[in-house]
């Protein structure tokens, strides 16, 4: 016992005396801090009037003591600050190195020092550090050219601006590149030297020097973008992730594709939205793309973030993190002077042509003899509305017949009669402006505000000027066709803008499938506010086929697993589930399977069916046909688009799940009929022209589609973009996951007598119940629940009828294998 205590009171003293790594931490850092200052004060206080000292050697300096030297008089007179030593040490630097500019030196052993002692961010120091000393080098050999190189030849004495170092590199420099060779090396490797020490991101610089040039010469412009969007627009994105999979696994995974069909719901159907609102806005100013960079550059300053906007998402890091429902992010929605604004007058068709048209309608229709008794005229964006009161006794069938005389008295293409006009007792005739103008997105998307959609679409304007906007909400999903160039793309990006404009990302999220590759590419930017994806897949915007079948599988997941959470809650509707899950004294209790949170809105975007229908047909249809009868009341929305509005890609499925329907012009009227039922979109004028057939209406609108340009587009997606995202992307349940539950609730569910029913079975090479109720005395019931589960594995093929199943799995020993990794 006293032992122990004196051994414990001998170790206490020596402690006494230790010096802890921490201390001695401390003192590098306070040495190296007061050194740094030393040298700092030495260097800059130099004087070459102490040269003198200079040539004295150690010896010298030893019989400084000896009171009859001469050097102790020197040395009492020496300028420099920090006397003899400190003429000595800055004759050394200076003369030796590279000059004044040795003053890196100091302030790099401060800054070491400083991370020294206070333990502070190593990589900072090191950035600073690489920085420092190759800027100092750089500008000593930039002296060092200007004082060597003959046809210069600049200070050629004064050693205080190059040292011996910059006037090597001068002298080498020079000689190799000659004097105006080495400064436009020097200049270059000073602007690598930035780019490298503070990983200034490229494209900043480039997008900047194209400012430059554009506003040089607006000639150029047009070269220099379709580069950069050439460079940053349509990166291809790896193909998806390949998986080793065991033949059972492979049998499985076919096993899949059959799903149960759930039974459907009578969704309610709300009145579809429509909200008509005038008038025309001020016209801001539009920001530039170097406004926008600008902000990167100041938002990376500020937060040192820039891995975070730069670097791709690491996906390992990534499972760790935060969900988005946990996190609440500072968004700030886009503005609308990311636009370019209007014209003074969007719509501007002269007063004589509409008199000059309304005349003509009159007289062709008196040559037909048929009168009129009144016509009003609505002028529109693309379009005027002639409407016509017939007299009395004229039918309505005689005018609809004339369709084409009108068209050859005006001379007009793209003329369509309706008629009657819904609710009013007049036909109308729609001809086209001589004028075209076009609206902008930006006198659209500034009436979100007032509008009371719960998604709402901006989509144009009517045909008499009013701005349409719609609810996706209730439409609830919306298939758009028709042909190249009549503006679907242009479509797509006002409704995708729209929502962007009008909702938070914690609202809503799209899935964006674009096998063309490069029409919706550069929504990728997205993904840390807006997108939706799937874990299987390395795809954010979706552009191979098989990766879009999956990720709709993902999204009809996500559909089941949010019907599940609705039944829980006890809601019919994703609006009464978010009420209910964002007030904590309503919200349903939190499971480890379940956990309830405000659930965002899908939006899935298909840019281009054919696509997909061509290289996956049916299997595409039965996930898209689910989604569109079940997906509504659980926030899930489709919107699909082809320019192929064929039979066979628009098929009776898909047609009879998507009520709502948008014709841009289209080929021909059986085009238009596969789309709309009717007639009409053949007529249309493309360019965004286009009618709309909201749900249940029985005509369409007829909408000039607002325009947004692919510059515009890219401005607003950089707005959110250099905002700081969720920390993890949001993911639909994966695929994956899902099998292996499903095959684990099956495996844990097998008959005792499974096993040896497969055996009869491979052995018999014959997969029937009646087979197994004789061999192994079983009743009805349980041998055909054996042969399911047995199919389920992937032992026996599909039921076929009063057939014998096929036995998948040709031998006992395959069979073992089988058996044993189950
Ligand atoms: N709303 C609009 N207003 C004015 N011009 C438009 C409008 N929409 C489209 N355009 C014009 O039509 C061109 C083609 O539009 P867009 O690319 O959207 O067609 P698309 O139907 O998507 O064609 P594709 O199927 O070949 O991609 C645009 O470049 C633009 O010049």
């Amino acid at each position: 016992m006293s032992k122990k205590k004196s051994k414990k009171n001998s170790n206490s003293e020596r402690e006494y005396f230790i010096i802890t790594p921490r201390k001695k931490k401390k003192l590098l850092g306070l040495f190296l801090i007061v050194f740094s200052l030393f040298l700092f004060l030495s260097i800059l206080s130099y004087s070459r009037a102490d040269e003198a000292a200079f040539s004295y050697t150690i010896k010298d300096l030893l019989e400084l003591f000896s009171p009859s030297a001469e050097l102790s008089k020197n040395i009492s007179n020496a300028h420099n600050w920090l006397g003899i030593i400190g003429a000595y040490l800055a004759y050394f630097f200076i003369h030796s190195t590279i000059g004044y500019f040795s003053l890196v030196f100091p302030v790099v052993i401060f800054l070491w020092g400083y991370t020294v002692l206070k333990a502070a961010d190593f990589k900072l120091s090191i950035y600073i550090t690489n920085f420092l000393i190759a800027t100092g080098l750089i500008l000593a050999a930039f002296f060092g050219v200007l004082q060597t190189a003959p046809e210069i030849g600049l200070f050629p004495d004064v050693y205080e601006l190059s040292g011996n170092i910059g006037k090597f590199f001068g002298t080498v420099l020079s000689r190799l590149l000659g004097g105006l060779g080495s400064i436009i090396f020097l200049f270059a490797l000073l602007v690598a030297t930035l780019i490298i020490s503070f990983d200034i991101k490229l494209s900043v610089l480039y997008y900047k020097l194209i400012q430059y040039f554009e506003n040089s010469s607006s000639g150029k412009k047009d070269e220099v973008e379709v580069k950069i969007k050439k460079e940053t627009g349509a990166e291809e994105i790896g193909s998806k992730k390949k998986e080793k999979e065991s033949p059972l696994k492979t049998l499985l995974r076919k096993k899949d594709k059959a799903v149960e069909e759930q039974e459907l719901e009578t969704e309610e159907r709300a009145p579809e939205t429509r909200i008509k609102i005038l008038k025309k806005e001020e016209t801001p100013a539009v920001k530039t793309v170097e406004e926008i960079y600008d902000q990167v550059e100041k938002k990376k300053s500020k937060e040192n973030k820039e891995e975070e906007i730069e670097e791709r998402v690491d996906f390992t890091k990534e499972a760790d993190l935060p969900d988005q429902w946990e996190e609440k992010i500072n968004y700030k929605p886009p503005t609308l002077d990311l636009l370019q604004a209007p014209e003074e007058e969007e719509i501007k068709v002269h007063e004589s042509e509409l008199k000059r048209n309304a005349q003509l309608l009159k007289d062709k229709l008196a040559l037909f003899d048929i009168q009129i008794e009144d016509i009003t005229v609505t002028p529109g964006p693309v379009v005027t509305l002639y409407e016509i009161v017939p007299a009395p006794g004229v039918k309505i069938s005689r005018i609809v017949s004339l369709e084409h005389d009108i068209a050859l008295a005006l001379a007009a293409r793209g003329i369509r009669i309706i008629a009657p006009i819904p609710g009013k007792s007049a036909i109308g005739v729609e001809i086209p402006n001589a004028e075209a103008s076009i609206v902008r997105a930006y006198s659209v998307l500034s009436k979100l505000k007032g509008a009371k959609a719960e998604l709402p679409l901006a989509l144009g304007k009517t045909i008499s000027g009013d701005v349409y906007i719609s609810d996706l909400a209730t439409m609830p999903h919306l298939l758009i066709a028709g042909s190249t160039g009549s503006g679907k793309s242009v479509g797509i990006n006002m409704i995708i803008n729209s929502l962007l404009y009008s909702k938070h990302p914690s609202d809503i999220k799209f899935v964006i499938i674009d096998p063309k590759k490069i029409e919706l590419s550069f929504y990728k930017k997205l993904s840390k506010h807006f997108l939706a994806v799937s874990p299987d897949l390395n795809e954010e915007i979706i552009t191979n086929p098989s990766n879009a079948l999956l990720a709709l599988k993902a999204v009809e997941f996500e559909m089941e697993k949010r019907y599940d959470k609705l039944a829980k809650a006890g809601v019919r509707n994703i609006m009464d589930y978010n009420k209910k899950v964002l007030n904590p004294r309503t919200k349903p209790k939190d499971t480890d399977e379940m956990k309830h949170h405000k659930l965002p809105y899908i939006i899935v975007i298909i840019d281009e069916l054919a696509d997909l229908m061509i290289t996956s047909g049916k299997e595409v249809e039965e996930p898209i046909a689910r989604l569109a009868q079940l997906a509504r009341a659980v926030g899930i929305h489709l919107i699909l688009a082809t320019q192929r509005p064929s039979v066979n890609v628009i098929t009776g499925v898909i047609k009879a799940n998507f009520s709502s329907r948008i014709a841009y012009q289209v080929a021909s009227k059986i085009d238009s009929r596969t789309i709309l039922d009717m007639n009409g979109a053949e007529q249309l004028l493309g360019r965004g022209d286009m009618l709309f057939l909201p749900t249940g209406m029985p005509k369409p609108i007829r909408i000039q589609n607002a325009f947004i340009s692919t510059e515009e587009v890219e401005k607003v997606v950089n707005h959110i973009y250099i905002q700081e995202g969720y920390s993890k992307r949001y993911f639909l349940p994966s695929l994956q996951e899902k099998q292996k539950s499903e095959m684990y609730d099956m495996l844990s569910d097998l008959d005792p007598m499974f096993e040896e029913a497969a055996r009869v079975v491979v052995r018999h090479q014959q997969g029937s119940v009646s087979l197994l109720q004789r061999r192994l005395k079983l009743g009805y019931s349980r041998a055909a629940r054996i042969i399911d589960q047995l199919e389920q594995v992937g032992i026996v093929g599909p039921s076929e009828g009063s057939k014998a199943r096929e036995v998948i799995v040709e031998n006992e020993e395959q069979l073992e294998t089988i058996l044993r990794s189950l």
